[in-house]
């Protein structure tokens, strides 16, 4: 593969930065990878793991001379890291974020970003419920979605470069507008991690399942509730807190439905859910027809949790 940008730094090295590490080097996309993250533990680990080519201590030394910056932190800290770095960008440099949240991040980030370095913000959508400099594995992105969402006056030249990369690691690439992309993710993926932390913490408020039965019988689809709410406290906190109008509007449209569904089973409607459940089902074969169900449970096996 070629080269795409001579030295790439990620700030934050968790299981987004870390598996972007693993493709880039796996497929010499860069001649250099350098990491920095905030906590002597988790640079401690990356450097047994040789996570990147270099770990440094500072994250102003980290995007010294970097072409390209990689924001990997949770949505609330990305506008405090993107201070601290600014003054040290280097002109002509590309700066990213891979936040799951893009209207606020860019309102976080963009001020701080001088005159003469770009910045193209982006979201790989894929993931797993770990978190954490040994989560990531090179091949998380195959095949999958990062929606770019860039600015009025975003250089076109450095956002093709930016999807170069994202396609060399495997990656498929779009562009949005920020506040769509944040309504469709509350839609396809926000709403559904706070539907699942509800239903689990349902089941933790009754005792008698949560103590024994809960993790005896659990069924296949109680358990995919309980892989998506063992997700990131942090980044999710983040997600919603920074996410708040669009997920509050589909988590309405999702109560009124509910209820419709909940009045159908208390008048012994069976048509009603019969000829709801078949119009979703459709939707699940959609999702399949267009390669898009990458059997996330087995990413378990692949990047054992911290
Ligand atoms: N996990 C997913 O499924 C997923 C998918 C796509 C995008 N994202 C987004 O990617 C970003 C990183 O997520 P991740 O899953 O890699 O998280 P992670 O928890 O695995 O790693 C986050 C890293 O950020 C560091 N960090 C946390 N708070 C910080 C702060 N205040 N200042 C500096 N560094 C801090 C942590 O030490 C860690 O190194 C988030 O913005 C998230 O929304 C996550
Ligand atoms: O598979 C998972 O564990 C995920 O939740 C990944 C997922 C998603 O909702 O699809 C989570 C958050 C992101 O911003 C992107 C991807």
């Amino acid at each position: 593969m070629t080269v795409i940008y001579d030295r790439v730094a990620l700030i934050g090295l968790g299981l987004i930065a870390g598996s972007m590490s693993h493709a880039i080097r796996e497929k010499g996309l860069a001649r250099e990878v350098v990491g920095f993250a905030r906590s002597a533990g988790t640079r401690e680990v990356a450097r047994d793991i040789g996570l990147c080519d270099r770990i440094t201590d500072c994250a102003p030394d980290a995007v010294a001379d970097a072409d390209l910056v990689v924001l990997a932190v949770p949505v609330g800290a990305m506008g405090p890291v993107a201070a601290e770095i600014a003054p040290h960008l280097k002109p002509g440099a590309t700066v990213t974020d891979v936040g799951s949240v893009k209207q606020s991040v860019i309102d976080a980030v963009a001020p701080h970003i001088p005159a003469g370095v770009h910045f193209v913000p982006g979201h790989p959508l894929a993931g797993t419920e770990h978190s954490g400099p040994r989560a990531g594995f090179a091949s998380l992105f195959q095949n999958r979605w990062w929606l770019l969402t860039p600015l009025p006056d975003t250089d076109p030249a450095a956002a093709a470069r930016l999807s170069d990369l994202v396609r060399a690691m495997g990656a498929k690439t779009d562009t949005m507008e920020p506040a769509h992309h944040d309504l469709v993710l509350a839609v396809t993926s926000h709403a559904p991690h706070l539907i699942a932390y509800t239903m689990v913490g349902v089941a933790d408020h009754l005792r008698r399942v949560t103590d024994e039965e809960v993790i005896q019988y659990s069924a296949a689809g109680f358990r995919d509730f309980t892989r998506i709410a063992a997700s990131d406290p942090t980044m999710w906190r983040d997600v919603f807190l920074h996410n708040k109008e669009a997920t509050l509007d589909i988590l309405g449209r999702f109560t009124e439905e509910l209820f419709v569904l909940q009045r159908a089973i208390r008048m012994g409607d069976g048509q009603q859910l019969f000829d709801y459940f078949t119009r979703t089902r459709a939707i699940r074969r959609g999702i399949i027809e267009a390669g898009q169900d990458t059997a996330a449970p087995d990413f378990g096996r692949v990047s054992p949790a911290r």
